[in-house]
């Protein structure tokens, strides 16, 4: 059952990632915003410190759906056919953004590094020690990963709004999945859906060399 409008499900969370890998190892495009919709969802649910951050994920998140749902549409379909399309078309800016300041590769790009995060969040959650802090293992993903990419005011901001983060079993809690022992089961079950979306877009970015888009 789909869970009520505006509420977090973990469950779909995940089958929107695990929907994403065709047979051919292609990405499909809609099932991966619909994982990072069902994310800011969440995210939202944290509170107003933290809207800064789902503001920029929707932005993205927008900027994708408007090419998917756009004229364009079968170049959208798959992460696969959308790179092909922007940089035959030459519809990505290589060098520093000019002519097409939202391309699909960027924006996916910025959504990619965030699912690097997200893979090193939900691994330390879900191996965590019950008493850890979440604030600790969102920062430790964060330095990890995203952070790399951010001026010192992003990361500055960041690192307050982490520390508002509720304890690892309240946070468990909100995912909505029953108690925390079920919720760390279920991160088993995502955990692998979400390495492997990511794995095929590094593996695409990398051979077309994309991933230092501006
Ligand atoms: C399974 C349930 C548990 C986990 C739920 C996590 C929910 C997280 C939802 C969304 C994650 C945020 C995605 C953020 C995308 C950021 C993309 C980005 O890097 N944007 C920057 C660069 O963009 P351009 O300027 O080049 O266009 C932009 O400058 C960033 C601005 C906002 C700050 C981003 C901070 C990201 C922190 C990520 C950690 C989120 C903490 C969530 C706490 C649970």
């Amino acid at each position: 059952m789909a869970a009520a409008q505006g509420a977090f499900s973990l469950r779909e969370v995940l089958a929107a990632f695990q929907a994403c890998v065709t047979e051919q190892r292609e990405v499909l495009l809609g099932p991966y915003l619909c994982g990072w919709r069902g994310l800011v969802r969440f995210l939202n649910g944290l509170g107003a410190i933290f809207s800064f951050i789902s503001k920029d994920a929707v932005a993205k998140i927008q900027i994708m759906e408007s090419y998917c749902g756009g004229e364009r549409r079968e170049e959208y379909r798959t992460l696969q056919a959308m790179v092909r399309y922007e940089l035959s078309g030459g519809l990505v800016d290589l060098q520093r953004r000019s002519a097409h300041p939202d391309s699909g590769c960027r924006t996916v790009l910025r959504l990619h590094r965030a699912l690097k995060w997200l893979q090193l969040f939900l691994e330390g959650l879900r191996t965590a020690r019950q008493d850890a802090s979440t604030s600790a293992i969102c920062t430790d993903s964060y330095n990890a990963s995203l952070a790399a990419y951010h001026p010192w005011v992003v990361r500055k901001a960041a690192a307050v709004a982490f520390c508002a983060l509720p304890s690892r079993d309240a946070f468990l809690e909100v995912m909505n999945v029953g108690g925390p022992e079920e919720a760390v089961e279920m991160l088993g079950d995502a955990l692998p859906h979400i390495r492997d979306v990511y794995g095929i877009t590094q593996e695409l970015y990398e051979q077309h060399r994309l991933l230092d888009l501006p």
